[in-house]
This record gives structure tokens, sequence and C-alpha cells, in this order.
């Protein structure tokens, strides 16, 4: 039971049993003419109603890519599609009505994102790294680590169209390193190994710190600057910096209140404090989840240097290293405290990088 637990939860990471050095399952739990468990799960996602009945609501630019799109997939072409817009334009609307019409046709869409966030608001979406496979250290010659006999090149081959939301978020070298890997598995020289692809995301895009006016007067040189290049933000999207009181301020300004709102979901997910450096990050933590009501439990990292025989580095010393790409030392957490995931835990239950 164990191992076909194990198993079912090694399939959805697109991995076997049998890839580890564990105990084989028993014979009649594994059925070895049936379909792979990655295509039937493909084939099980899931439409919402308002999905299938949303081609009724597409305006007249939404309908005309519906329209050009689902004509090269029900033709059997191949095609690599943009569908550029600003944000709030209908972009995802757009893939939710496709994906919904092919796979009431039985066709299998693979909806990917390049973030986890975007990933999760489209039926059974991965990022594109989880679902290619694509390298973190990504190189320009680089390739996915898919292996053409293996049930995720099936699936590949299979299926009817990929989408690719926020794709100019990604690093070119991904893209290119998909479509070497795409013409790998498909036998095919053609872009993208032949496969319809729809990308799709805002090359516009900023992220809504300030408005956008304010970044184009920068942009054309409007706004007063400092002679150091340093940008002045105006006084009414700042708050002046007298003392580290200033932190506690900017708090107060952000959460009011916070000690009250604990249980107050709709409260905390409109409220964020974005700082660049992980030091900054470390100290707000602290300081909001201190306020933050309820008992507080510490989690606990434990760090060692591989092959330190002689204790070189000492344990206080591992601990005082916050990296960017590893936890803190001592993670506080409160029940009910918002969290935020740095790896994919589960895509499939929406447990992503940065949900
Ligand atoms: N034709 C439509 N009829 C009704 N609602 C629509 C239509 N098109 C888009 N919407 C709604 O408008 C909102 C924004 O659309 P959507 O999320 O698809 O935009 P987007 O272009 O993907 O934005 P972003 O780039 O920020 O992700 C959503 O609530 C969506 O349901």
């Amino acid at each position: 039971m164990l191992l076909k637990d194990l198993n079912e939860l090694l399939n959805r990471h697109g991995k076997k049993i049998e890839d580890y050095d564990l105990p084989s399952l028993p014979p009649n739990t594994i059925d070895r003419g049936a379909v792979p468990s990655i295509i039937q799960e493909k084939l099980a996602v899931n439409t919402p109603n308002e999905d299938i009945e949303s081609v009724a609501k597409l305006n007249n630019d939404q309908m005309s890519a519906f329209n050009t799109i689902m004509n090269v997939i029900i033709q059997k072409h191949s095609k690599v599609f943009f569908v550029d817009g600003p944000g709030g334009i209908g972009k995802t609307f757009l893939y939710r009505t496709l994906m919904a019409s092919l796979i009431s046709r039985g066709e299998i869409i693979l909806a990917t994102a390049s973030s986890g966030i975007a990933a999760t608001l489209l039926p059974g979406g991965r990022t594109a790294h989880s679902r290619f496979k694509i390298p973190i250290d990504i190189q320009p010659s680089s390739i996915c680590g898919i292996q053409k006999q293996k049930d995720l090149a099936n699936l590949i081959r299979v299926d009817a169209a990929i989408i690719w939301d926020e794709a100019p978020m990604t690093n070119k070298n991904c893209l290119e390193a998909l479509d070497r890997s795409l013409q790998d598995i498909c036998s095919n020289s053609a872009p993208f190994g032949g496969k319809v692809l729809i990308m799709g995301g805002d090359f516009r895009q900023v992220l809504p710190v300030v408005r956008k006016e304010f970044l184009i007067c920068i942009g054309d040189d409007v706004e007063p600057t400092k002679p150091d290049d340093m940008v002045k933000l105006p006084l009414h999207i700042a708050i002046p910096w007298e003392c580290e009181h200033s932190i506690q301020v900017l708090i107060q300004h952000i959460s009011p209140n916070l000690e009250l709102h604990g249980w107050d979901a709709p409260y905390m997910v409109q409220r964020a404090i974005l700082t660049p450096t992980n030091d900054d990050v470390q100290k707000l933590n602290d300081m909001i989840i201190d306020q933050f009501p309820g008992e507080e439990h510490n989690l606990l990292l434990f760090d060692e240097v591989e092959g330190d025989n002689h204790n070189l580095y000492q344990q206080e010393f591992l601990n005082s290293i916050a990296q960017g790409s590893l936890p803190p030392h001592i993670l506080k957490i409160k029940k009910d405290a918002p969290l935020m995931l740095l790896r994919n835990l589960d895509p499939r239950y929406g447990l992503c990088n940065g949900t």
C-alpha cells in the first residue's frame, strides 16, 4: 500500500518507483497494457462548466484568436502563436476557453506558465520548468531532461497543443531548449517539433508598485532625479526615513492593526512589502511575525558541509548564513500567518513556487 502511494506520488512528478533503489511493486498492481498515468492524468483534467460556456462570451479579438488557433489544431497543422496584450485584457480567459473546447473533444492540452502562480490559473497547469524538465542552470545549448522513450515524451507527442503563459518572463535559452527537445522527441525539424505552441504574455507588464505614468516620466527623464542618477519618489508614495522606527511606521501603514486581523484572509492577501535584499526580508519578517497574534513556533534548519571531517565549519557559522536559496536557520511561524512557498512542492494541488 505504501509502495503504491509512493509510486503515485512519483508518477505525479514524471518518475516511477523502478527509477529508485526501492522494492518493486507487487505484480498485480502493475497494468502493463495501461495508458501511462501521466496521460491518464491529463485526460482526467476537469474543465469547469463556466469555461465550456465562455465561447459565447469571447469578445471580437478573443474570438478571432480562438477561431484561428482552433482551425490550426483541428486541421492538425503546426504553428507557433503569441497572444499579446496588456494585463487584464483576457489572455487567460482565452486559454481557458480554448482548453475547455479542446478537452471536451477528447484532446490533451499541456498548460504551462513561467511562474507557479500563473500556472495555477490554468486547469491542470504546471510551470514550464517542471512540465518540460528545463534545466535550472540554463545554457545556450541546453536541452530539456525528457527521455525520448519515457511517458512524458509520449504525452508530448499525443497532445494537441501546448500553452505557455508569461513566456516573455523566461530566459530565451529555456524556449530554445524546449524547441530543440521537441524537435528531437517528435522527430520533426519544424519549430517546436511541429507542435502547436500558444505562447502569451505582456512585454510591457511592470510590477504595480508605482503608477505606470510615473515610470514613463522617469523613462522620458521628466521627473526630477538626483545627480547620482537616483530616482526621487514623490512624497505621497514614500514613507520618509527618520530612524529605525520608520520601519514600524511602514509596517503600520501597510498592515494597520495587524494584531486584530490574524484570522482575516481578505485583509492579509491585499498587503505585501517588497524589498530587494534578503537581510531586509528577514528583518521585516521577524518584526511582522512578532506583531502577528498567536503562539510562535520556531522551525530550525540543520546545515552541514559535506566532507567536513575536521569540523572546520562550525554550526554557529552555518546558522548565520542567510543565503537567498536557503530558508533562514530559524523560521518563525504562527497559525494563520501567510507563508509563501519557494519550491514547487506539489503543483497538482496548487503548491507552487510563489503561492
Ligand atoms: N470575454 C470576456 N467575458 C467576460 N469576462 C472576461 C472576458 N475576458 C476576460 N474576462 C475577465 O477579465 C478578467 C481579466 O482577464 P484575464 O485574467 O484573462 O486577463 P489576462 O490578460 O490573462 O491578464 P494578466 O496578463 O494580468 O494575467 C478576468 O476576471 C476574466 O474572467
